[in-house]
């Protein structure tokens, strides 16, 4: 009997809540709660975590797992009348076994559909019937693609409109030898200056205080480069325009109860989102939003190629 373990498994994490951990054969891994339709966990094929997951994170509902990849849906922050970030990042999901095609040109087995529909408690909070599924999939050289597919299921013949983020949380080891790639000269709006609207420097984005911004119209390629790990996240997203950059600092950090005060220094949030234009659909209408993500090692992608290194492997 082969004791290989399966590219799909539906495991107990913590608190004993049901998470699905996907496999890749050359060792590549990520596991997602159906807590949230939450991704907790994207390993390379070293074995090595690549989300940012706090060690104080609570997994236990009402509270939003604190790191790895929550799902910011229907709304944004506080840009508009519900909870903070939504309610899709504290929901139970289901795993779809009913889901319609999905256009891939991958050959991976490890995947799983996850659906989202709203509770009777939902509809009065929000009141739109819909459809969300979210599929997670590694790709065989491990990359971590997730796509939302959203659909207005409204019978009453209205439409609904939302604002989206996967608020994903990088694992860098140490926020001051960081910088963004892809950002500059766009306009952003500073949520640490009543979302007042500017425009960044020329310059590749770096750290050394509370930065909480939403980059507007964005190219659909971001790159986090590490340099103390010689590593580049590469971030691909489509119908995500918008890209929220997020790191607490101390004083944030220390303020929130399931999130170390150190911690800052080990994370970084770079989000594609869709937040300045809400996205509406009408009846029957489904929006996609897609986000893939890479780890490389940095020479081979940055805006500082070393050709030496590029020939030479
Ligand atoms: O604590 P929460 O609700 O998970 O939000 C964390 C952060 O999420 C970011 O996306 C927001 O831009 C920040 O303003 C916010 O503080």
């Amino acid at each position: 009997m082969s004791t290989e373990k399966p590219p799909v498994e539906l495991v107990k994490g913590i608190n004993g809540l049901d998470k699905i951990v996907l496999r890749e054969i050359r060792g590549c891994s990520a596991e997602v709660y159906l807590y949230g339709g939450h991704v907790t966990s994207w390993k390379n094929d070293h074995g090595e975590e690549l989300l940012f997951v706090s060690n104080k994170a609570i997994f236990k509902p009402p509270k939003a797992i604190r790191g790895g990849i929550p799902i910011c849906f229907p709304q944004f922050s506080n840009f508009g009348s519900l909870e903070q970030h939504g309610f899709a990042r504290n929901r139970f999901w289901s795993i779809d076994t009913d889901s319609p095609p999905f256009p891939t040109n991958s050959t991976s087995k490890a995947f799983v559909d996850l659906i989202l529909k709203p509770s009777d408690e939902d509809s009065k909070i929000w009141p739109h019937s819909y459809e969300y599924r979210l599929r997670v999939a590694l790709g065989p050289g491990g990359d971590l693609m997730l796509t939302s597919r959203i659909r207005n299921t409204n019978t009453d013949g209205k439409p609904f409109s939302f604002t989206f983020a996967y608020h994903t949380y990088f694992s860098v080891s140490d926020i001051s030898e960081v910088r963004v790639e892809g950002l500059e000269t766009l306009d952003y709006l500073d949520n640490l200056k009543e979302r007042e609207r500017f425009t960044e420097q020329g310059d590749a984005i770096t750290f050394e205080s509370e930065v909480d911004k939403i980059y507007l119209s964005t190219p659909t390629k971001i790159a986090i480069l590490d340099h103390e790990k010689k590593r580049t996240f590469v971030l691909r997203k489509d119908g995500l325009p918008d890209a929220v950059v997020w790191n607490p600092w101390d004083r944030k950090a220390k303020a929130m109860a399931d999130f170390g005060d150190d911690e800052y220094k080990h994370m970084l949030c770079v989000e594609a989102a869709a937040i300045e234009k809400p996205i509406t659909l009408k009846p029957g209408e489904e929006w996609k939003g897609r986000l893939e993500l890479s780890a490389v090692p940095s020479s081979y992608c940055s805006g500082q190629l070393d050709p030496a290194k590029v020939l030479n492997g």
